[in-house]
């Protein structure tokens, strides 16, 4: 029997060191792994459990309100893109829309200045409790996540606090996703096949189901593993990396039971243009503005987006195709 493909497993405890030494080792390992598969796990002794089950119960009280209470959050009522999106509003690929709710979470931007798209004040749900224990995971991951850039910048061989600057007010988001399960309802994805489009994303779930491409265009399941997250590549990375990393395409099928996951995308500012950063190397991207890159690709999915840009009162400048990172020729589904 063909032993089950496991991913990379990195542990990031010591990116907390004191010891450069000790920060280096981990970015070595995240290097590795990364420009291996663009999806691995890790585990660390960073990671607080329990804010995960904290927002699993707010994500579980939530999801349970009836349909019309859910949407008085509606997300194309927002200004910042936050809100509830009910099942349908999102579609990857043409004609077929994912059998999963969402609550997303942007960064709570407050200031009457320097707003953008991304970039402005959160809509929360009228539910006690909600708002600060998301905001917690939300400050926790983003607070790994700040971690990770600086292993990042220590992989990539640029000097260690390199992203510090462009991350002042990053529009990274944080998805709640609800798949529910329907014995009876048609087979059709949980969320279609995409990559991600920040720089890198970490995802907790509670049930397996999530599949990416391997090398050779297979899809494979990414079982799960106890205490740790899923963390994977997105597009900017990819072009912050010149290639080196790859934006994975991944999915997640009808769902054998009830589901809950938990993505914080991590970007940088957004007017930050991300451009390939490797030191020697001809770059072999074009450089984009990350938070209008972030905008476009969400306007293409999101269905009360798409209404605006049919109706003429958006107007995406620049935005590039869905599939334009990741692998390029493997197999879609
Ligand atoms: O639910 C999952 O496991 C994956 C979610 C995902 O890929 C996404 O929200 O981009
Ligand atoms: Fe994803």
């Amino acid at each position: 029997m063909t032993p089950r493909p496991v991913l990379p497993l990195v542990d990031v405890t010591l990116l907390a060191s004191d010891r450069l030494e000790d920060r280096l080792a981990v970015a070595a390992a995240l290097d590795q792994a990364c420009a291996q598969t663009g999806f691995l796990y890790i585990r660390g002794a960073q990671l607080d459990a329990a804010l995960f089950r904290r927002l699993l119960v707010r994500a579980e009280a939530y999801f349970s309100l009836d349909q019309a209470t859910k949407m008085r959050s509606y997300i194309g009522g927002s200004e910042n893109h936050s809100g509830y999106v009910p099942v349908g509003e999102e579609q990857f690929g043409v004609g077929t829309s994912d059998l999963k709710e969402a609550y997303d979470v942007n960064f709570d931007y407050l200031p009457a200045t320097g707003r953008r798209p991304l970039l402005g004040p959160n809509i929360w749900p009228d539910m006690p409790g909600f708002r600060e224990d998301v905001q917690a995971y939300y400050d926790h991951v983003t607070g790994i996540g700040r971690q990770l850039f600086r292993g990042f910048a220590l992989a990539l061989g640029l000097a260690e606090n390199h992203f510090d600057a462009y991350l002042q007010n990053p529009p990274s988001q944080l998805r709640l996703i609800h798949y529910p399960f329907d014995a009876s309802a048609e087979d059709r994805p949980g969320i279609g096949a995409h990559t991600d489009y920040e720089c890198f994303t970490l995802l907790f779930a509670t049930a397996p189901g999530l599949q990416i491409v391997d090398k050779n265009g297979d899809w494979v399941d990414v079982p799960l593993i106890e205490d740790t997250m899923i963390m994977n590549i997105g597009d900017m990375m990819e072009i912050l990396s010149n290639g080196r990393y790859v934006a994975t395409r991944h999915r997640v099928k009808k769902v054998p039971e009830e589901r809950y996951s938990f993505a914080l995308f991590h970007a940088c500012d957004y007017d930050y243009v991300v451009a390939p950063a490797v030191r020697g190397e001809v770059p072999r991207y074009a450089p984009l503005k990350g938070g209008e890159h972030l905008f476009n690709q969400t306007a293409q999915t999101f269905a009360y987006l798409k209404r605006k840009v049919a109706r003429g009162e958006l107007v995406l400048a620049d935005a590039v195709p869905l599939d334009s990172f990741g692998q390029r020729d493997m197999a879609r589904a």
